[in-house]
């Protein structure tokens, strides 16, 4: 489980040597429960992938603390097999020099496995997310975006971890390609017995994916509301924000 409780984070605003700081995110307390897909929405702004770096342990908050299981996640030894990470921009998210196959063993080689394992995992997992051997020696560039991410997801679920946190992850795919990715961590979920957090500006793919949406608005949490309940979301910001994603 991950605990966050009354975050606060800043930053400068303008240069090095400012003195003003805007408030990104206020009082931010929720849990992530063990294997639940969590839904994370808001406007642009509302300091979603700012959370999204602080519950990776990118980023330390200002106050507050975020805690796996008691430990803290800023420290690496608590991330690791835990929380990964998808984001959006998947073209940044491959070295361009790396084959697939370099791109996968990079977190395999943390694990204790050896050559032999570490590349039938590769297959493995290629094979989960609809990509077959043949692409073990492309490079980035001769992927398409829907299989570039497809790698991204893979390296992500490599290490088996409990969480993933998924950052606008399928929001630059087009239409059917996005269905597809939606459709196969699904069932990467209940293979690997694990969850999501899911940063989206799609209402329509949250409520497909997730359990439980969390709605922020200005670096605060407006509401967090189970997904069969979504459409009786109580604060009138809540609901007037759902309306115009849903219009
Ligand atoms: N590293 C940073 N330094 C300074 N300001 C930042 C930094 N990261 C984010 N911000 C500011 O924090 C606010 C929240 O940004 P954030 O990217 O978390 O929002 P978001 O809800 O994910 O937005 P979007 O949906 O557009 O991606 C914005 O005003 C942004 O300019």
């Amino acid at each position: 489980m991950l605990t966050i409780d009354h975050v606060e984070k800043s930053y400068k605003k303008g240069g090095l040597f400012a003195r003003e700081r805007q408030q990104v995110l206020s009082n931010i307390s929720f849990d992530w429960k063990q294997g639940e897909c969590l839904g994370i929405i808001g406007e642009s702004g509302s300091g979603k992938s700012t959370l999204g770096r602080l519950l990776l342990g990118i980023e330390k908050p200002d106050q507050g603390s975020i805690l796996w299981e008691g430990k803290r996640i800023d420290d690496r030894r608590t991330r690791l097999g835990n929380i990964s990470a998808v984001f959006q921009d998947y073209t940044s998210s491959i070295n361009p020099f790396y084959t697939v196959e370099q791109a996968m063993m990079e977190p395999l080689k943390l694990q204790k496995k050896n050559r032999q394992e570490q590349e039938g995992k590769i297959d493995q997992l290629l094979n989960q997310v609809g990509l077959d051997s043949s692409y073990r020696k492309k490079y980035p560039h001769e992927l398409s975006g829907g299989e570039t991410q497809r790698v991204c997801i893979a390296r992500a679920v490599s290490t088996e971890p409990r969480c993933i946190l998924l950052d606008e992850a399928v929001s630059s795919l087009d239409g059917s390609v996005q269905i597809q990715i939606l459709e196969l961590l699904k069932s990467l979920r209940t293979q690997y017995n694990m969850g999501y957090i899911f940063i989206t500006h799609d209402i329509q793919a949250a409520a497909y994916m997730c359990d439980r949406v969390m709605i922020m608005r200005s670096g605060r949490i407006e509401e967090i509301v189970g997904i069969e309940h979504l459409k009786d979301v109580q604060s009138p910001y809540a609901r007037k924000l759902l309306q115009m994603i849903i219009a």
